[in-house]
């Protein structure tokens, strides 16, 4: 469904206001710097895209900046694991509960049995996602995620930011040392720095608010691109993709994020939020600047004053 002129008139005329609001806070946030290639990223950016079933857009702020999508890719490799596996085979590896802790803790690896990761949305999980994926080796499981990602932005130039990519690669002591202690718990498959491999590529995959509110879209319109008609998802794996947004997408604020938001999201260290009104509308969001849970500081304050006022809540 398309924007109503109601909704059009409000949007053209507060959004920028709204942007403009909401920028204020990264004052208060940090970008992320334990990959120190994101600590370059523009502390005080803020932008969002809107885009309907029918293909009209509506944007605001800085929405030319270029980001990686880090945990948000967490949804797609899900997406495609699920494709490629069925559910039976993919919860074997991974659970469907919150942790309730930090996106890269693996306490629970330890404190509960089975030593599963929780869900897929957390490091631990997209981990074991990565090694779900099919292909011979890293470079063809990577290839064949970056495909699946270009179909569901309709934009085949997406690639990876390769300074971002061997930054995390380089840094990635605590990543590693889950993958190890995962090997150990016999939930990897394959070769531990294989797997990595191809988590740090999809996590680098490089977007902009356009980008992630394309991918966003084709989830809103459960599973099929309402702009191409084509098939691209199983509704069913929409459905649970949908489900871990809402319950663990934006991490230990998920409670938080439904009550005062209340969509479906999911965010990434970068500060990108990918998010959607079902049935309606894909939305991206970046904002670099993050808070104490690792969500973009301005991005969650201005779809938090949008909900609000366009009454956009699920609940
Ligand atoms: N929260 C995130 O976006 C984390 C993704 C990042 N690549 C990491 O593994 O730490």
């Amino acid at each position: 469904m398309s924007f109503t002129e109601q909704e059009k008139e409000i949007l053209n005329r507060q959004l920028p206001a709204w942007v403009e609001a909401s920028k204020v806070r990264s004052s208060y946030g940090k970008t992320a710097s334990y990959i120190p290639e994101l600590a370059k990223a523009p502390q005080n950016a803020l932008g969002i895209h809107l885009i309907d079933t029918t293909g009209n857009t509506i944007s605001s702020g800085d929405c030319s900046l270029s980001f990686t999508m880090q945990s948000i890719s967490k949804v797609f490799t899900l997406i495609l694991a699920l494709m490629d596996n069925g559910e039976k085979a993919v919860f074997e590896k991974v659970g469907m509960e919150p942790t309730g802790d930090n996106f890269n803790s693996m306490l629970k690896l330890e404190l509960v049995r089975p030593g599963i990761p929780f869900n897929p949305l957390i490091n631990a999980g997209a981990i074991a996602i990565s090694s779900l994926i099919h292909g011979q080796n890293a470079a063809e499981k990577t290839s064949r995620i970056l495909s699946f990602f270009q179909s569901l932005a309709g934009n085949d130039t997406l690639t990876y930011d390769m300074e971002v990519y061997r930054s995390e690669s380089d840094t990635a002591n605590l990543n590693r040392s889950m993958a190890y202690l995962l090997k150990d718990n016999g939930v990897l498959e394959g070769q531990v720095e294989e797997v990595l491999d191809v988590y740090f590529h999809h996590c680098s995959i490089q977007v902009n608010c356009s980008d992630l509110a394309r991918m966003a879209l084709v989830l809103a319109n459960n599973g099929i691109d309402p702009i191409t008609g084509a098939s691209l998802i199983p509704r069913r794996y929409v459905q649970i993709a949908k489900t871990f947004m809402v319950t663990c997408g934006m991490y230990n604020a998920s409670g938080e994020f439904a009550i005062q938001v209340g969509l479906p999201a999911k965010s990434g260290v970068s500060g990108g939020i990918l998010t959607m009104v079902p049935g309606r509308f894909g939305i991206g969001v970046i904002g670099p600047a993050l808070n104490t849970k690792g969500n973009s500081i301005a991005g969650v304050h201005l779809l938090e004053t949008l909900s609000r006022e366009m009454d956009w809540s699920l609940f």
